[in-house]
């Protein structure tokens, strides 16, 4: 258990509103959660379609304030919310900036959203560029280098324009790209929904490797106990925008009386990675 002053995110009682836009009535999306996310740990979040999962993600990354939200983000209705010591509800928008620089935030479908006008290289050292014009080239093509290998793709990919790789590749070229800032903290919200079965437990295998070499928090939206194990230290189960789960995962399946969770413990037993196989060990090529 982490010491004071070791959480990278800490809520308490947060609740999460999309509010009423263009005749539609308000969404409140989360309600009411506190947890904890420790530095150096990544924490599972698990829960039904619709439960809330994404809109918590959006606020982990820093997009969620008290004031009007920009369309698509969801407003801090009550409680708090601290992100890497900082309260994000009433930021100023250079420090949300500053906030949102320093969180890496991977979409499920950030992959198809690479500019396909790009070559791979181009895309993963873009937010170098975006965030220091003058950012020194021989250091970008090392970081770039760096990570395309540590994505287990060959450096000739690099020169590849984005769109001629698999839907596999480009998700594993978006988790390259959202770490090229040396984020403390990646949120990760179905980071393999959009690649097949087998990619998707690569692509998780994969940000797992990179989190224990690089030491960073994460906070992993995920769909199934089977990609928790893979990837999470701790999970959190959301139910109708309420946490109804929080700790280590065989103790949060045990313990609970949700029916959402009951169902997800009865997941067969083929569909769980055991813990002695949690560490990817070596990777295929997609
Ligand atoms: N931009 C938005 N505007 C209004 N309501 C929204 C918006 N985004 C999500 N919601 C609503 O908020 C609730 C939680 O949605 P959210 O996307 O966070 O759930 P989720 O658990 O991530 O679902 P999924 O697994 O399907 O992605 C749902 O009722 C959803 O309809």
């Amino acid at each position: 258990m982490a010491a004071p002053g070791e959480w990278v995110i800490e809520t308490d009682d947060l609740s999460l509103v999309y509010p009423a836009r263009g005749g539609r009535p308000a969404v409140r999306a989360v309600d009411g959660v506190t947890l904890r996310v420790a530095t150096g740990e990544i924490l599972g979040v698990l829960g039904e379609s619709g439960s809330g999962k994404s809109t918590l993600a959006l606020a982990f990354a820093g997009n969620a304030q008290k004031g009007r939200p920009v369309e698509g983000f969801p407003q801090q209705a009550g409680g708090t919310l601290t992100v890497m010591g900082r309260p994000t509800a009433s930021l100023s928008s250079r420090a949300r900036d500053r906030l949102t620089g320093q969180v890496g935030y991977l979409s499920q479908n950030a992959g198809d959203r690479l500019d396909p006008n790009l070559t791979v290289g181009e895309a993963v050292a873009e937010p170098l560029y975006e965030r220091d014009r003058r950012f020194d080239r021989k250091e970008a093509g090392r970081l770039v280098a760096t990570l395309v290998d540590g994505v287990q793709l060959p450096l000739s990919t690099l020169l590849k324009q984005t769109w001629e790789l698999s839907a596999g590749q480009r998700q594993r070229i978006a988790l390259a790209r959202s770490l090229v800032l040396e984020p403390r903290l990646l949120i990760a919200d179905e980071p393999a929904r959009g690649v097949d079965v087998l990619v998707r437990r690569s692509v998780l295998e994969l940000l797992r490797t990179l989190q224990v070499d690089r030491r960073f928090s994460a906070v992993v939206v995920t769909s199934s106990v089977a990609e928790a194990r893979a990837v999470a230290d701790r999970i959190a189960v959301l139910r109708a925008g309420h946490l109804v789960g929080v700790g280590g995962i065989d103790d949060v399946l045990d313990d609970t009386v949700d029916p959402y969770v009951k169902v997800l413990s009865q997941t067969t037993p083929i569909d769980i990675i055991p813990p002695e196989s949690r560490r990817p060990k070596q990777h295929r090529l997609d």
